[in-house]
C-alpha cells in the first residue's frame, strides 16, 4: 500500500539509476541525481558506493564528477576494500591513479587525518606575546570571531541537503561584536588563516543571554557540542576543537594551582600569570601556567593467531555499541606501556607488542588520543567490572557487519568521527585479501 511506502523505498530507484549512472559513466544523469535526490556517498546493501562502481568499471569522467562533489574516498565496502582497492584488482589503472591523485591533494602527507584534528590555521605562536599586534588584530576590520556560551559554539547551519554535516562555525566580524566586548572578555586568539589572511579569535559569551545573539545572525545558534560538534563541517571541527579545550581551561584555571591566588590571562589567552609577584609559578617556567592536556591512549588488540580483535563495552555507553579499550596515561608512562597496563586492567588480556597509528584531540574537555594497535599474547578475558560491562574478542566478518551497520543483533561501533572507527577500519583494510 502507498501509505507504507517509506522515504528509503521512494528513493530507491533513483539509488539504483545513480549506481547503474556511475558503471556506465553517464555523468550528465548523475550530476542531475546528485543535485535532487541522491547523496554522493549513498551505498548499496554490499557496501558498495557511486565511485567504487565507476573504480569498478574505469568511468574516470564519472570519479572526477564524483571526487569534485566531494565524495568520501576512504569508505570501505563489506569485504573491506576502498574504490582505489577495487580499481586496483580490476586493472583499471587510470581510474586508481585519479583516486589516488585526489587523496594526495587533499592530504598531502599521506597520513591519516582523523575528525578534530583537521585544523589549518596556523596558530602563529611568536605572535602571542606581541601585544600591540594582538590588539591591532582584535579591532582589525578583517579579524573574525566566533561566539561560545558555556563552551558551545555559536553556529549555522548546512542547508544543503545532500552534506552529510549539519553545522559551520558562524563568524562574526569586530563591528558585529564590538558592544559585547568589556574589559573582562575572555578573548582567546586562535591563529591566522592564511587563505583568507584574516586572524581568528574566539571569546566567551557566557552568562549573557544567547537569544540576544540572533540579532548578529538570525539563523545562528549556541550549539550542545557533543555529539553535536560530530556533525560539524570536517574543516571546521579542528578550530572548534582548539577553541573548546582552551575556554574550559581559560575557565577552570582562574586560580594559581601553586598558591591559590588569582591569575590573569595573557598571550592572547594561551598564558595564565599568577598575580603573586612572590609565587612560585612566576620564577622559571612552569607547567601550571600553561594550558593542559590530557593525553589517552586508545587501541585494537588483535588476537595472537590475528584472526579476532578486543572490543568492549564501557558501562556509558548506547545499547549496543562497542568500541576499542581506552585509558588515560600516568606521569611517567611510556605509550605502549599505558596501552599494556589498561588493557590487563579492563580485560585481563597480556599485550606484547605496540604500534602506533594516529591520533586524534578530543575535546570533552582535553584529551588527545593516542591510537594504536597491540598484539595480545593471551586470550582470557577478566572484565574490570568497575569500568567496563564487557569485553569480547570479534571475528573479522562480524566486524565487516558492525562497521557498515549490517549486524544481525544490530551492534555496531562508533562512527567514523571517531578514531576508534578509523584504527578498526585500518584493521579491516589492511586484513582485506587475508582470508581471516
Ligand atoms: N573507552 C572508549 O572507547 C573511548 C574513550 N574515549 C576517551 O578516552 C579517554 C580515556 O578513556 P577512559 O576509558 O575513560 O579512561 P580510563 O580507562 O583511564 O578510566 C577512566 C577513569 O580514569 C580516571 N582518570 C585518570 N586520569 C584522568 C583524567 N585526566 N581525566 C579524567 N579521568 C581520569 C578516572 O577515575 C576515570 O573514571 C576519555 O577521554 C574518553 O572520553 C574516546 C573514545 C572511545
Ligand atoms: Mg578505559
Ligand atoms: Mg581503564
Ligand atoms: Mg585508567
Ligand atoms: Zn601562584
Amino acid at each position: 500500500m502507498s501509505s507504507r511506502t517509506g522515504p528509503e523505498d521512494t528513493k530507491k530507484p533513483f539509488v539504483d539509476k545513480y549506481f547503474e549512472c556511475a558503471e556506465n559513466g553517464n555523468k550528465e544523469e548523475l550530476s542531475f541525481l546528485l543535485k535532487s535526490t541522491v547523496n554522493v556517498d549513498q551505498r548499496n546493501e554490499k557496501g558498495w558506493t557511486a565511485l567504487m562502481f565507476a573504480a569498478r568499471h574505469g568511468q574516470t569522467g564519472v570519479i572526477e564528477t564524483l571526487l569534485e562533489k566531494g565524495c568520501d574516498t576512504n569508505i570501505v565496502n563489506k569485504t573491506g576494500q576502498t574504490a582505489q582497492d577495487i580499481a586496483l584488482f580490476w586493472d583499471q589503472n587510470l581510474a586508481a591513479k585519479l583516486i589516488e591523485a585526489h587523496m594526495k591533494e587533499e592530504n598531502p602527507d599521506q597520513q591519516l587525518r582523523n575528525f578534530f584534528s583537521l585544523n589549518h590555521l596556523d596558530r602563529a605562536s611568536e605572535k602571542r606575546k606581541d601585544k600591540d599586534w594582538l590588539q591591532a588584530k582584535i579591532s582589525d576590520e578583517t579579524s573574525q570571531f566566533l561566539l561560545l556560551s558555556e563552551l558551545k559554539p555559536f553556529v549555522l547551519p548546512i542547508k544543503d541537503k545532500t552534506s552529510k554535516w549539519r553545522y559551520r562555525l558562524c563568524w562574526l566580524d569586530h563591528n558585529k561584536i564590538s558592544s559585547h566586548l568589556t574589559s573582562d572578555t575572555v578573548i582567546l586568539f586562535l591563529g591566522i588563516d592564511h587563505s583568507s589572511s584574516q586572524s581568528l579569535f574566539a571569546i566567551d559569551v557566557s552568562g549573557k543571554e544567547e537569544s540576544k545573539f540572533k540579532d548578529l545572525q538570525p539563523e545562528g545558534s549556541f550549539m550542545v557540542p557533543f555529539p553535536g560538534s560530530l556533525q560539524m563541517e570536517p574543516s571546521d571541527a579542528g578550530i572548534f576543537a582548539e577553541a573548546r579545550s582552551m575556554m574550559d581551561w581559560l575557565e577552570r584555571y582562574k586560580f594559581c594551582a601553586t598558591c591559590g591566588s588569582s591569575t590573569d590571562i595573557t598571550e592572547g589567552g594561551h598564558k595564565r600569570v599568577c598575580r603573586n609577584q612572590e609565587c612560585k609559578s612566576n620564577k622559571g617556567i612552569h607547567n601550571t601556567a600553561y594550558p593542559r592536556t590530557d593525553p589517552s591512549v586508545i587501541m585494537l588488540v588483535i588476537s595472537a593467531d590475528g584472526k579476532r580483535c578486543l572490543l568492549g563495552r564501557k558501562k556509558q555507553f548506547p545499547a549496543k555499541m562497542w568500541s576499542c579499550l581506552a585509558g588515560f596515561m600516568e606521569p611517567g608512562e611510556s605509550i605502549e606501556d599505558t596501552v599494556r597496563r589498561e588493557v590487563e586492567e579492563e580485560s585481563g588480556v597480556k599485550v606484547g607488542r605496540v604500534d602506533y597509528h594516529s591520533s586524534q584531540p578530543w575535546p570533552f574537555p582535553a584529551s588527545l588520543m593516542l591510537g594504536t594497535i597491540a598484539y595480545a599474547k593471551t586470550e582470557d578475558i577478566k572484565v574490570d567490572e568497575d569500568e567496563m560491562e564487557d569485553a569480547q574478542w570479534f571475528r573479522r566478518p562480524e566486524i565487516v557487519q558492525m562497521l557498515t551497520h549490517q549486524h544481525p543483533q544490530g551492534l555496531y561501533i562508533p562512527p567514523e568521527q571517531a578514531i576508534a572507527h578509523q584504527i578498526i577500519k585500518s584493521w579491516v583494510r589492511n586484513t582485506a585479501s587475508s582470508n581471516l
